[in-house]
């Protein structure tokens, strides 16, 4: 199972690398990255699996992650939330998106950065998406709200990249055009 001991840390090159894209059929060890990568979510949101492995609570990780440079990640909103969410996505993109934009009001944080980084992350408010199963199933999908941030967070971390390169250096909190933002306590 993964631990927060495999989960690298902001500074780590893999983080800031390309991840490649898998191949169909997925080879064992492939698909097994997968499922634990939801594993992991599931358990960490778990009270008492959380407090005994001391797992930070996470709706969303990538395989980068826990360095393995795959296009792959997981995503687990939990179903007692108003907008339940829960997959593996293989190779996913993002296929049309809204002009709009959206940003949560208390910002971002990330499993791989252990600090406070203040300011809003400006994100596509609706996004239309495409991805495949661990069984090679293709999926497309139109997602809004914090699952559109989501998945775009998650998806930047294929692309080497962290939430805090889309904050605005001269005003983190500057107004953010055309957005409908999202209040998280
Ligand atoms: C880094 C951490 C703070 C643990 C973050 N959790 C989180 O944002 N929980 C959350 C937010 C809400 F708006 C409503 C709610 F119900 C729960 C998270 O898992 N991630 C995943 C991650 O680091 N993936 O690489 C960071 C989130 C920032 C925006 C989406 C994912
Ligand atoms: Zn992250």
């Amino acid at each position: 199972m993964i631990l927060m001991d495999n989960v690298i840390r902001e500074g780590h090159p893999t983080l800031r690398a390309r991840a490649k894209e898998l191949t169909f059929p997925l080879s064992k060890e492939d698909k097994q990255l997968g499922q634990d990568l939801m594993e992991f979510l599931i358990n960490s949101q778990d009270p008492e699996l959380s407090e005994k492995y001391d797992l930070r609570s996470g709706i969303g990780i990538a395989a980068p992650q826990v360095n393995e440079s795959k296009r792959i990640f997981a995503l687990h909103l939990p179903d007692d939330s108003d907008n339940p969410l829960s997959f593996v996505a293989v190779n996913p993109k993002i296929v049309s998106h809204s002009v709009e934009k959206t940003y949560l009001t208390n910002g971002e944080g990330c499993l791989s950065v252990d600090r406070n980084v203040d300011g809003f992350v400006p994100r596509h408010a609706r996004i239309t998406v495409k991805f495949f199963t661990l069984d090679g199933e293709e999926k497309k999908m139109r997602l809004k709200g914090l699952q559109a941030i989501l998945f775009q967070h998650e998806l930047d971390h294929l692309n080497g990249v962290m939430f805090y390169d889309h904050i605005n250096e001269s005003n983190p909190f500057a107004e953010v055009p055309n957005s409908q933002p999202i209040v998280n306590n």
